[in-house]
C-alpha cells in the first residue's frame, strides 16, 4: 500500500516538529513537504534536522502551494490567520486538512465551513485519545449530576501559549453544556475580577493558568454541596498531539468533504 503523502504546515514550530516526528515514526504517511511563515529563519532547513529525527530530504518552503497540489493532507498547527489561508488550499486541492489551531474567532470558522464543502477538514482543540475521552466523560457527568452542582474548567499551559481559554478548556466546557443541555455561548464566564456578585446560577466557568512548560493540564471540576468531583487530564507530552493527528489523516483519507471533528475519528459521542 503507498503511503499517504502529508505536509506540515509551520514546521519549525513546537508542534510542527512534533508532527514531522510522529510522520517519521509511521509507515503509512510520508512527508512530502513542509513550510513556514515566509521570512522565518527555517527556510531551507531539513524538516527532519530541525525536528531531531536526522534529514529527510524535505527542506521547509515558505510556498505552500506547489505542497498542496502533490499532497494527500496537512497537517497544521499554526494560527487562526494560517489555517483559514490552508483550508482554501486544502479545498482547491480536495485534500485532507487536519487541524488543531486554537483561538479560532467565529469569521475563521464560517470560513473553515466553506473550505469543507471541498476538503476534508478535522479540526479539535485537542487530538489526544485523553482528552477527547475525557470530554465524553464529562458530558456523562454533566448531565448525572444535575444543576445544583456548578461546573468549572481550569487549565494551564506553558508561557508562549497566545490564546485563552485553551481549544481544550472550550471543547471540555462545550461537552459539559451539552450534558446539561445548555449553549455554552450563553451560559460561560471566561474571567472573574472585581466585585464579581454571586456565581449565575447554570453558568460554567473558566480559569487560565500560565507558566514554564507544562504541556498541558485540564481540569473539569463539578462542585455541589458539600462534595467535588474533579476530572483531569494531564499531557506530558506533544507526541500525544501530533500521533492523533496523523491518526485523523489516515482517517479522513478518501471520505467525502465535510468538517468533522477528533470525536468522529475516535468513534466518540460528540458535544
Ligand atoms: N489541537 C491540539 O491537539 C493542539 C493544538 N495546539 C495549537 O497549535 C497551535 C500551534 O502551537 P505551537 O506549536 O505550540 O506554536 P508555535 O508558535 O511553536 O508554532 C506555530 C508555528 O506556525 C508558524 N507560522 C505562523 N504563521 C504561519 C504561516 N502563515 N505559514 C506557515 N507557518 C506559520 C510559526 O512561525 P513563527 O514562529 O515564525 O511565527 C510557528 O513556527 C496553537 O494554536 C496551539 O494552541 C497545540 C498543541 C496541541
Ligand atoms: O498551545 C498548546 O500548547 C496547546 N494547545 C491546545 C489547546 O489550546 O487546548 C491543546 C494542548 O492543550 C496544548
Amino acid at each position: 500500500m503507498t503511503a499517504m503523502r502529508l505536509i506540515v504546515a509551520g514546521a519549525a514550530g513546537r508542534m510542527g516538529r512534533a508532527l514531522v516526528r510522529a510522520i517519521s515514526e509511521n509507515d503509512g504517511v510520508a512527508l512530502a513537504g513542509a513550510f513556514e511563515r515566509a521570512g522565518s529563519d527555517a527556510i531551507g532547513r531539513d524538516a527532519g534536522e530541525l525536528a531531531g529525527v536526522g534529514p529527510l530530504g524535505v527542506a521547509v518552503t515558505d510556498d505552500p502551494l506547489p505542497l498542496v497540489a502533490a499532497a494527500d493532507g496537512a497537517l497544521d498547527f499554526t494560527t487562526p490567520d494560517a489555517t483559514v489561508a490552508l483550508s482554501e488550499l486544502a479545498a482547491q486541492g480536495r485534500i485532507v486538512h487536519v487541524i488543531g489551531t486554537t483561538g479560532l474567532a467565529e469569521s475563521h470558522l464560517q470560513r473553515l465551513d466553506a473550505a469543507a464543502r471541498h476538503a476534508v477538514i478535522v479540526r479539535s482543540g485537542n487530538m489526544s485519545l485523553g482528552v477527547n475521552l475525557l470530554a465524553a466523560l464529562v458530558r456523562q457527568a454533566a448531565s448525572a449530576l444535575g444543576p445544583d452542582w456548578d461546573i468549572e474548567v481550569l487549565e494551564m499551559h506553558h508561557r508562549a501559549k497566545v490564546d485563552a481559554p485553551s481549544g481544550t478548556a472550550l471543547l471540555l466546557g462545550e461537552a459539559a453544556a451539552a450534558g446539561r443541555g445548555l449553549s455554552l455561548e450563553e451560559n460561560s464566564v471566561r474571567s472573574r475580577d472585581g466585585h464579581t456578585g454571586p456565581r449565575p446560577e447554570g453558568s460554567i466557568g473558566f480559569a487560565t493558568l500560565r507558566g514554564g512548560t507544562v504541556v498541558g493540564d485540564h481540569t473539569v471540576i463539578f462542585a455541589g454541596a458539600g462534595e467535588r468531583v474533579e476530572l483531569s487530564h494531564r499531557a506530558e507530552d506533544r507526541m500525544i498531539f501530533a500521533r492523533g493527528a496523523v491518526k485523523a489523516a489516515l482517517w479522513g483519507f478518501r471520505r467525502k468533504p465535510g468538517h468533522y471533528s477528533m470525536a468522529d475519528v475516535l468513534g466518540l459521542p460528540s458535544a
